[in-house]
């Protein structure tokens, strides 16, 4: 039976807005409550160390909602003290760097193995699921499985930013790495999401790959609504999904 695809809804850039005038509207929570209404599976936030959008508060808020909370951040030891003492539901650990406009790559699981791994049993002993975004290459995704992480979130950015750009060769080769490392994952018993800058259409053809198990959207989501509201957005991407994973079925 092919197995449901869940749709994590990323509210962060309701924040960016709402810090736009400093004030308390619109406010991300409430945008997080119709997500759930609308068929998000889970919240996504990312809690940036320079609080630029989502800030402590927001997640306090979030915590408190129905639907199962995913806590990005960077895995450093103010961040872990803090969803030690919050316990969201999961934990996505992302490389950070202040002067970027948005996450650029996936985390140097390599490089950083010695910081990562006090972060990742620390999570992991207090019972939150961690996961790993990471760039969709092999021996990065040996590496995660290798530190203990039981979830690895695929960068999605750069193909989805060839496929926008009309660089056809380049986002098929990037999807080709998203499929193999998908494959690869699996065959290591890692649970695996992806994300970053996906909407509709690229949404929809990560769906047909077998193993992903949630995408986590946002920045799309959060501008489309605009012009058809949010609930609609929503829901235009859970059928999206669907409709990328009933193709499997059907290729089955
Ligand atoms: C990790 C990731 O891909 C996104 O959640 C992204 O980090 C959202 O936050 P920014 O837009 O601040 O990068
Ligand atoms: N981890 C990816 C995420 O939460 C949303 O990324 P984006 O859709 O805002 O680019």
């Amino acid at each position: 039976m092919t197995r449901p695809i869940r749709l994590g809804v990323n509210i962060d850039h309701v924040a960016t807005i709402r810090n736009a005038r400093g004030g308390s509207l619109p406010d991300p929570v409430r945008a997080a409550a119709l997500a759930i209404q609308a068929g998000a599976d889970s919240i996504t936030a990312h809690l940036r160390e320079d609080r630029r959008h989502i800030r402590d508060d927001d997640i306090e808020r979030l915590r408190a909602l129905s639907a199962p909370l995913n806590l990005e951040m960077a895995a450093t030891p103010e961040m872990v003290a803090l969803a030690v003492r919050l316990k969201p539901h999961a934990c996505c650990l992302v490389p950070e760097r202040r002067e970027e406009r948005t996450t650029e790559g996936g985390l140097d699981v390599i490089g950083q193995r010695n910081s990562l791994a006090p972060a990742i049993a620390a999570l992991n002993k207090a019972g939150i699921r961690v996961s790993l975004f990471v760039e969709p290459s092999p021996d990065v995704l040996r590496v995660s499985s290798e530190l203990g992480a039981p979830v690895v979130e695929l960068h999605t950015g750069t193909w989805c930013e060839a496929v926008v750009a009309g660089h056809t060769a380049q986002a098929a080769a990037e999807f080709e790495r998203i499929k193999s490392a998908s494959l690869l994952g699996a065959e290591l018993s890692l649970e695996i999401h992806a994300g970053h800058g996906l909407d509709y259409a690229t949404a929809e053809t990560i769906s047909e790959l077998p193993d992903i198990a949630e995408l986590n959207i946002g920045h799309y989501l959060i501008g489309e609504g605009i012009f058809v509201g949010l609930g609609n957005s929503i829901a235009r991407m859970r059928s999206a999904m669907n409709a990328g994973r009933a193709r499997l079925g059907s290729a089955a």
